[in-house]
């Protein structure tokens, strides 16, 4: 028999290597022959050490290889919507996808995938499943009766395998921004009896060692890691060892992967041959699916410091905030998605929520603990944050989402009336909104024509791989999305988006066949919002007093007069709520930008030097820190 190791990542943690058995048909594997007996104690011997090994496995023909990747692809390319109708009672059984806190990560379930019927729900991908399934599913079976042969318990292997359920899971992990080595699924163990692991030749999953290292595998063709749950760990009275897992991407490859994990319905318990004085009994019966539903009840249930779970009962219209999410490993996904099944169809999480009245929860008080804080309104706090005499703290007023808390509203000005001209009373009405809305939010909502959202939203259904097509030699101009630290942001910039041509060419990258409704759209708003963007700045500068030369001057320094540069549009990915579009109409100025006369006196005295928007815009892109208000001040600042 052959035997190979598996290479471990460049910089990764632990020297111990993952053993790779040859279960191809050359071995021509029987029960009661020597080989049979060596590798199934090989087999054990790294489940015990490891929680898994790595099979060398030809039941899966290539063209059925090719299939199922071919499957998986076209799977995930369907419409997000389409994907989460694929919901399953059972958590993290359906869809997964589009979650913040694992942002490259989606997963897809076939529930009972062995039987033909719950299969034939995903009609025509399905012969390729189910054939893929029943393939792996002989992989399955015959490392579990080398399990129950190893461990002299082959008489009860006939009501183990009568007793299974499958589940087939599509994975895919989109490549990290900038090939950077990223976590794309957090820590967990399964909560299967085995979970059988096929990739598409991309590697990124690690195992945990007993000496706590990381250990990557690189994995070769045709091959298929075979992992112990936590239910044959529990079943073998903790001689196998459940695997300790994770995912980390980096390069630039999407990477699939195809898991077959297996269940037990009714009791599992532990077979009397395998407890005796050094095995004392560690587990009473306990049922798989109870187990999961453990960790995940529909409620959602938290993990604390001492070991205790609470359950959170979680109104529809609230939300829970978790810090540093990634620290609860696999259970606060299952926390997630539960919030993600109760609400239905539409994903309703959200990273920071702020529910309405805050008190300690009475487990998290003790002795070492007392009460600290009285039941506190949450959004009350971030008001006291807002308010003048803590000005520096304002920039917690960013962590509200506008539509969730809608005790703290910005400002709306209405800006769709047909007669709204300079000199009338109806603009000086709303020049005077505009003003008070700038000095003390900095920004205000606009109701404006809205045609364009639901083009928008078409754009940004697309794949993300097409959406990559859109790109621009400016920074941030073209598509930016799945950024880690951004996970609720994508954006695409169509340069000169009045200009018919440009916007046919951004149109086409997306569209090859076209789409002339959209080009239209974006045209049609892309006017919209520039006469939106001269009438405020006109109001503004009204408001202050500047004479109307400066005025006009001012209004006519944009690059083309009525040419939208850019057409910025920002949505955040969750609530569809558009931020703000075409944010660099106020920026493309050919002269240099110096305040005028009229806004310079003993009170306001001139804090910053004349300055070119082209070089102040790229001194903002060369750092991170050089976003924020006082990036203005460390540039052109007296
Ligand atoms: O993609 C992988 O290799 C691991 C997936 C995994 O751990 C899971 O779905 O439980
Ligand atoms: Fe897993």
């Amino acid at each position: 028999m052959e035997k190979h190791s598996i290479q471990m990542g460049s910089s990764m943690k632990s020297s111990s290597k993952v053993p790779v058995l040859d279960l191809t048909s050359r071995q021509d594997l029987n029960p009661n022959t020597s080989t049979w007996r060596s590798i199934s104690r090989e087999a054990c011997e790294a489940l015990e050490e490891y929680g898994c090994f790595v099979a060398l496995y030809d039941g899966v023909t290539q063209e059925l290889d090719d299939s199922i990747f071919a499957a998986a692809e076209e799977l995930f390319d369907l419409p997000t919507d389409t994907k989460r109708k694929n919901v399953n009672e059972k958590p993290y059984h359906g869809y997964v996808g589009q979650m913040p806190v694992i942002p490259l990560h989606e997963g897809l379930g076939i529930d009972y995938v062995t039987n033909k019927e719950e299969a034939q729900r995903f009609t025509h991908l399905i012969e390729t499943a189910h054939g893929f399934s029943n393939s792996v599913a002989e992989l399955d079976r015959l490392v579990v009766r080398m399990i129950f042969e190893n461990y002299g318990v082959e008489k009860h292997y006939d009501s183990h395998e009568g007793s299974k359920t499958y589940l087939l899971k599509f994975l895919k992990y989109l490549a990290p921004p900038e090939s950077i080595s990223m976590p794309a699924f957090p820590q967990h163990t399964d909560k299967t009896f085995l979970s059988i692991l096929h990739q598409n030749g991309v590697n990124g999953l690690e195992v945990k060692s007993k000496d706590g290292g990381w250990i990557s595998l690189h994995l070769p063709p045709k091959s298929y890691v075979v992992m112990a749950g936590d239910i044959s760990m529990g079943w073998s009275n903790d001689r196998i060892r459940s695997c300790e897992h994770r995912v980390t991407m980096e390069g630039d490859k999407t990477r699939y992967t195809l898991g077959l994990f297996s269940f037990i319905k009714g009791l599992v318990s532990v077979p009397g041959e395998l407890v005796d004085d050094e095995h004392p009994l560690m587990y009473k019966p306990f049922d798989n699916i109870a187990l999961i539903n453990f960790y995940a009840t529909k409620e959602g249930q938290i993990k604390l410091k001492n070991g205790k779970w609470i359950s959170l009962k979680i109104p529809s219209n609230s939300y829970v905030f978790m810090a540093d999410l990634t620290r609860f490993g696999g259970t606060a996904l299952f926390i997630l998605v539960n919030i993600v099944t109760m609400a239905g169809e539409k994903t309703h999480y959200k990273l920071a929520v702020f529910s309405f009245v805050t008190g300690t929860v009475s487990e998290l008080m003790d002795d070492e603990h007392p009460h600290m804080y009285k039941p506190f309104e949450s959004i009350a706090l971030i008001k006291f944050y807002a308010t003048k005499e803590s000005r520096e703290s304002k920039k917690h007023i960013e962590m509200v989402s506008l539509e969730t808390t809608p005790a703290l509203q910005l400002p709306v000005i209405d800006f769709t009336s047909p007669n709204l001209k300079p000199g009338t009373v109806e603009w000086d009405s709303v020049r005077g909104d505009v003003r008070r809305a700038l000095e003390e939010y900095g920004c205000f909502k606009a109701l404006f024509d809205k045609a364009v959202f639901d083009v928008s939203e078409e754009a940004f259904q697309l794949p993300v791989e097409i959406k990559k097509r859109v790109v621009s030699k400016r920074k941030y101009r073209g598509y930016v999305g799945q950024i880690p630290s951004l996970p609720l942001f994508e954006v695409m910039g169509v340069d000169f988006a009045e200009n018919e041509d440009k916007v046919n060419e951004f149109t086409h990258k997306l569209w090859p066949q076209g789409n002339g409704s959209f080009s239209e759209a974006v045209m049609s708003f892309a006017k919209k919002v520039s006469e939106l963007d001269f009438m405020t700045r006109r109001m503004i500068m009204e408001c202050f007093g500047v004479n109307e030369n400066y005025i006009e001057k001012h209004l006519n320094s944009t690059k083309c007069l009525n040419d939208v540069k850019d057409g910025l549009e920002v949505r955040t990915s969750d609530d569809k709520q558009w931020i703000k579009a075409n944010p660099s109409q106020d920026s493309s100025f050919i002269d240099l930008i110096y305040a005028p006369e009229e806004l310079v006196d003993a009170e306001h005295p001139r804090l910053y030097k004349p300055f070119d928007f082209e070089a102040y815009f790229q001194f903002t892109t060369e750092g991170p820190e050089r976003r924020d208000v006082a990036a203005l001040g460390g540039y052109c600042g007296l």
